[in-house]
């Protein structure tokens, strides 16, 4: 399938979860075999063209398709998780989202000192969340040099913010303008 064949399997909701905000759905994308298995496809095609040592996704979306493209390259995965959810001693960076605020944490052992970490997600809207994730993932040891997500929402500028922060950004679909 072509990223045009998977832009036509993401569903648009109004209004959801606030007024204004156009929310691009991907359960309709996942709820399709196909499609779902040419999505991991192309992320796991771009991760390892970057070198990828580890996978990191962040909860919840992050973890279906960051955890889809450890399996297809045999790479150890690192969840990014909600506050309040490691059963150990966390390190947390605060963000704000496109609608709220919320907090990741991740175990700090996970990776290994200089690992080339690639960022999954399956959306980048302002880039709070993989700006977050890039810092924690940082803060931890990794290296973090690329991040892929299946939609980008250019009119927000979260690609820019992350570029700006030195971690190239790469997205199998955008919604602009509309
Ligand atoms: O670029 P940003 O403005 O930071 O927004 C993108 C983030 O928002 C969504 O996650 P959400 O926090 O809604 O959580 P979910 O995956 O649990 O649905 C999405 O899955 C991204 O992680
Ligand atoms: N517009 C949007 N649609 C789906 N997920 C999002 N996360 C942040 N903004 C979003």
């Amino acid at each position: 399938m072509t990223p045009d064949e998977l832009k036509l399997l993401i569903r648009t909701v109004p209004d959801f979860p606030n007024a204004g905000i156009q929310f691009r759905d991907i359960t309709t994308l996942i709820g399709n075999g196909r499609g779902l298995a040419a999505t991991v496809q192309m992320l796991a095609e771009a991760a390892q063209a970057a070198g990828a040592a580890g996978i990191a996704g962040m909860e919840a979306r992050g973890f279906i398709f960051g955890a889809a493209v450890a399996v297809q390259l045999e790479l150890p995965f690192i969840p990014i998780r909600k506050p309040g959810k490691l059963p150990i001693a966390t390190i947390g960076v605060d963000y704000a989202l496109e609608y709220g605020s919320d907090r990741l944490e991740i175990d700090p052992d996970a990776i290994e000192e200089g690992d080339n970490v690639v960022i999954v997600d399956d959306l980048i809207a302002t880039g709070g969340t993989a700006e977050a994730a890039a810092k924690l993932l940082r803060m931890a040891g990794a290296n973090v040099e690329q991040s892929l997500f299946v939609i980008d929402l250019p009119d927000l500028g979260g690609a820019r913010l992350l570029e700006d922060n030195g971690v190239s950004v790469f997205s199998i679909m955008q919604f602009e303008g509309e």
